[in-house]
């Protein structure tokens, strides 16, 4: 199977754990982006159920593909949220941002009573920290802000480059919010709970890309198929 058709394999066997009626925390990537066509599949073939978007990109092929939004204070709670992640740890503790959805993914996450996380098998890894991660921070101050996160990854073993986020011609990322991504490289976590903590005390720091304890089952795709990862 191409990384594709993994993605696309994930998200249609996502789409088991949808019932009628749910209001539903849609993801933000290319993997949630497999599951969003699956849905709008089922969507088209009258299955009724309410969308909460995780990012703006996320809400504009929803709406393009007719799938029924509504805003995260019009909903009390969520049924399910299904999206995808950066890496994935044997208890289901993930690193997500890579796209820079982190903020809204993790309140819509917060704001569910379920969360399935999907992927191909490259996400899956015995412990967090290969893939940067991805720390949302405000604007103002923001090399301030970045040097004490730096201070506080070091701390905490980081090996790699902290640094802001640019595009393509060195400008800094902004986020649907209007905040900027820091990637922290770190090699491997050894503590994710006290360093999510320690980084969220950071005056400057919005959210970090760690979500821990929030998915309950992971649905992985790769070349024998897709299996189920629950947290053991
Ligand atoms: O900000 C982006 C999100 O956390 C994505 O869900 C994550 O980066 C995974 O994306 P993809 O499925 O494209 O690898």
């Amino acid at each position: 199977m191409s990384p594709e058709e993994m993605k696309a394999a994930a998200g249609k066997a996502a789409m088991a754990h949808v019932r009628e009626g749910m209001r539903l925390g849609i993801g933000t990537g290319s993997t949630a982006e497999a599951f969003i066509a699956h849905l709008a599949e089922a969507v088209g073939d009258g299955l009724d159920i309410t969308g909460v978007p995780t990012s703006e990109r996320t809400a504009r092929l929803c709406v393009e593909m007719g799938i029924r939004l509504e805003s995260l204070d019009d909903v009390d709670e969520l049924d399910l949220t299904v999206d995808g992640a950066d890496e994935i740890d044997p208890n289901l503790n993930l690193i997500k941002g890579a796209g820079g959805a982190l903020l809204r993914e993790k309140i819509v996450a917060h704001a569910s009573k379920r969360m399935i996380v999907i992927a191909d098998d490259s996400k899956v890894v015995d412990r967090l920290g290969r893939f940067p991660l991805p720390i949302e921070v405000n604007a103002f101050g923001v090399e301030t802000t970045r040097r004490a996160v730096e201070a506080v990854a070091r701390d905490h073993g980081a090996t790699g480059d902290i640094a802001i986020r640019t595009a393509r011609k060195g400008e800094s990322i902004v986020t649907d919010g209007g905040h900027l991504i820091v990637d922290a490289s770190f090699g491997h976590i050894s503590d994710p709970q006290a360093l999510a903590c320690a980084l969220n005390a950071i005056p400057g720091v919005v959210e970090n890309g760690l979500f821990l304890s929030m998915a309950s089952l992971a649905i992985v795709a790769g070349e024998t198929g897709v299996r189920e990862l629950t947290v053991p």
